[in-house]
């Protein structure tokens, strides 16, 4: 049995009061602690239930890993266990939890099961992009009472899916909502509200007659902006806000109830009427997270990682690291590489006792892989005691991996939100976490970013780290602090990589499409961040070289040049599109 009671940050993140004394159901209590081994709820689980139970609408505001999920799945399903007569399948779908990627909607759908284990008249379901449309419209006829969808999906459904009955439905949520608005949902976000007839009616954007419903809607996330603002105002009814610090309260109009995690259960604090909104993002970081940078020069960025790696996945027997990139090319070409790439600690010919230079099983997640390959990963992964996954932001947000130790950034999130929503995989209810970001000395002005927000970091310390790599079989004595790029280690380790990709033609290709893609990605950065992350600072041929390649190819050139002008159409189309709708928009009077 896993009993999740931690050691360390108990005080801060678990409530000292019972699951039943926040007025759940007693079997509903003990699926909690035989099926996912909960015995104390967190605090926003002591916050949330009660104020779910009564039946108010909630915005949810809580660092990552605290506990969010069962927050609202728990009062939800304590509700529907209650009902009499007991609901069936014929009576369709009662509560809808949207989410912004395929793998929490999975991840979702599983805790789900474990906790209706004992509830069998109550069944969970999901709808998602990738899936077979047939099965699930099968799934729906069915009936599903509690449905996990993306909004994507679930809106092909509530279009074309006449079988779907939703005229039931008391509860949507939106679990991730950030996410779900950054991934470009917000359209079909609204199209959904509007079918199910669920626009706040107090909103002046509410035109729907249908609107009368009775309807409970939660909105959880960890990150607050504009657009999540807006989520909120046209989709909560006089919410209770939850975690909500009290100069952000401040934001809210009067008539809202505030439950700040600091407090106990049920402590309400009221506030004067002021303009709903946001000019700066909300930042909710677990206390316990170690947070570091390490600043490298452009040509030695992949012996550092692969150093990092070595130096923090060979010391322990279980030790789970997430490392993040900027694009699906770079994922694959490092997967392959750390798969592929053998070395030789001794480098004389004479006694080649060639190894894989990481012992270590390592995985890779991205949006273009297959969506059975994406679940594979994503449950090997979970279950691993030592691992590697290599991912791209498809993981950043809400996926739990237990006991990911540490997250490096190795290409920059880009927006600050994004930073903490990757951290955020890592120090999860009260564990402790490291996470380190990678920057080019040219690059460093993002700290000073990320600052603004509260957030700072301290600096990894790389030459330790360095110095420690046996080199011909011996610890090189390094005397006087030398530079990173002309270190013996990483010049030793340079020329291994480099040799490597120049006899194995497959990776070469790889190499090239990866460094392609990664300018690519590095000059995608906008507003704030272009100045940051200035393209015209990068030395092609020391980024070339982070990919162990040992010049910039031509045809990098060549295709990047095209790629570049697909992108510059492709924006200029969406530019164009953006102003269709907003023209359209004002039409409608939206
Ligand atoms: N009461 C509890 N007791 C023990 N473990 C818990 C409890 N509640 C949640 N957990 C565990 O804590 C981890 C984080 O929970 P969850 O994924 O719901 O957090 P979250 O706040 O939604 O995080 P994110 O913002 O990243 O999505 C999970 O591994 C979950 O199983």
């Amino acid at each position: 049995m896993n009993t999740k009671k931690k050691e360390a940050g108990n005080d801060e993140i678990f409530a000292s009061c019972s699951f039943s004394s926040l007025g759940l159901h007693s079997t509903l209590c003990d699926q909690l602690r035989e099926r996912l081994g909960f015995e104390t709820p967190t605090k926003v689980q002591a916050q949330a239930i009660p104020v779910i139970l009564s039946g108010r609408h909630v915005l949810v505001n809580a660092a990552t890993g605290t506990g969010k999920t069962v927050a609202y799945l728990a009062p939800i399903i304590n509700q529907l266990q209650s009902y009499t007569p007991r609901i069936d399948r014929s009576s369709g779908t009662f509560a809808l939890v949207l989410v912004p990627t395929r793998e929490l909607c999975m991840q979702v759908y599983e805790i789900l099961q474990k906790l209706l284990h004992r509830f069998h008249w109550i069944v969970p379901g999901y709808v998602m992009g990738g899936e077979n449309r047939a099965k699930e419209k099968a799934r729906l006829r069915k009936g599903v009472s509690i449905l996990v969808a993306t909004p994507g999906r679930l809106l092909d459904h509530l279009k074309n899916t006449s079988a779907f009955l939703h005229k039931n439905l008391n509860w949507i949520i939106f679990d991730e909502a950030d996410r779900i608005l950054e991934l470009g949902f917000g359209k079909e976000i609204e199209e959904i509200l509007d079918i199910l007839g669920s626009r706040n009616p107090g909103s002046v954007d509410n035109q729907n007659e249908a609107s009368n419903i009775k309807r409970q809607n939660l909105l959880l996330s960890a990150t607050l902006n504009e657009k999540v603002n807006h989520l909120a105002k046209i989709s909560l009814e006089n919410p209770v806000m939850i975690g909500l610090d009290v100069k952000k309260k401040e934001h809210y109009p009067s008539h809202e109830r505030f439950v700040s995690l600091e407090s106990d259960a049920n402590e309400e604090v009221e506030h004067p009427s002021t303009a709903m909104s946001y000019s700066t993002g909300d930042y909710r970081l677990p206390a316990q997270l170690v947070q570091r940078y390490v600043k490298v020069p452009c040509g030695s960025r992949l012996c550092v990682l692969l150093s990092i790696l070595k130096h923090l996945l060979e010391r322990e027997a279980s030790h789970k690291v997430v490392v993040f990139f900027s694009t699906c090319d770079a994922v694959d070409f490092h997967y392959s590489l750390l798969n592929e790439f053998q070395w030789s600690p001794y480098s004389k010919p004479d006694i080649e006792l060639k190894q894989r230079f990481l012992r270590c099983k390592t995985f890779r997640l991205h949006g273009n892989m297959k969506q059975e390959d994406r679940r594979t990963t994503f449950g090997a992964f979970k279950t691993e005691k030592l691992a590697l996954l290599l991912s791209t932001d498809v993981a950043a947000r809400g996926l739990d991996f237990p006991k990911v130790k540490c997250i490096i950034q190795y290409d920059s999130p880009g927006e600050a939100t994004e930073y903490v929503h990757r951290v955020g995989r890592t120090a999860r209810l009260g564990e402790r976490g490291d996470s380190l970001l990678f920057l080019q000395p040219i690059e460093v002005d993002y700290l000073q970013d990320l600052e603004k927000h509260g957030v700072s970091l301290t600096e990894y310390p790389l030459v330790k780290v360095l110095d420690s790599f046996p080199l011909y079989g011996q610890v090189p004595r390094v005397k006087k602090f030398v530079s990173i790029d002309s270190h013996p280690w990483v010049l030793y380790l340079q020329k291994a990589l480099e040799s490597f990709i120049v006899a194995q033609p497959k990776m070469k290709k790889m190499a090239q499409y990866a460094f392609c893609s990664w300018v690519r990605a590095y000059t995608a950065h906008r507003g704030e961040l272009k100045r940051m992350f200035m393209v015209k600072k990068l030395h092609l041929g020391h980024a070339a070289k982070s990919f162990a390649l040992k010049e910039q190819p031509s045809l990098v050139g060549k295709s990047f040049q095209m790629q570049s002008k697909k992108r510059k159409r492709d924006q200029k189309q969406k530019g164009q599109s953006k102003k269709r709708k907003v023209a359209s928009k004002m039409l409608n009077g939206k």
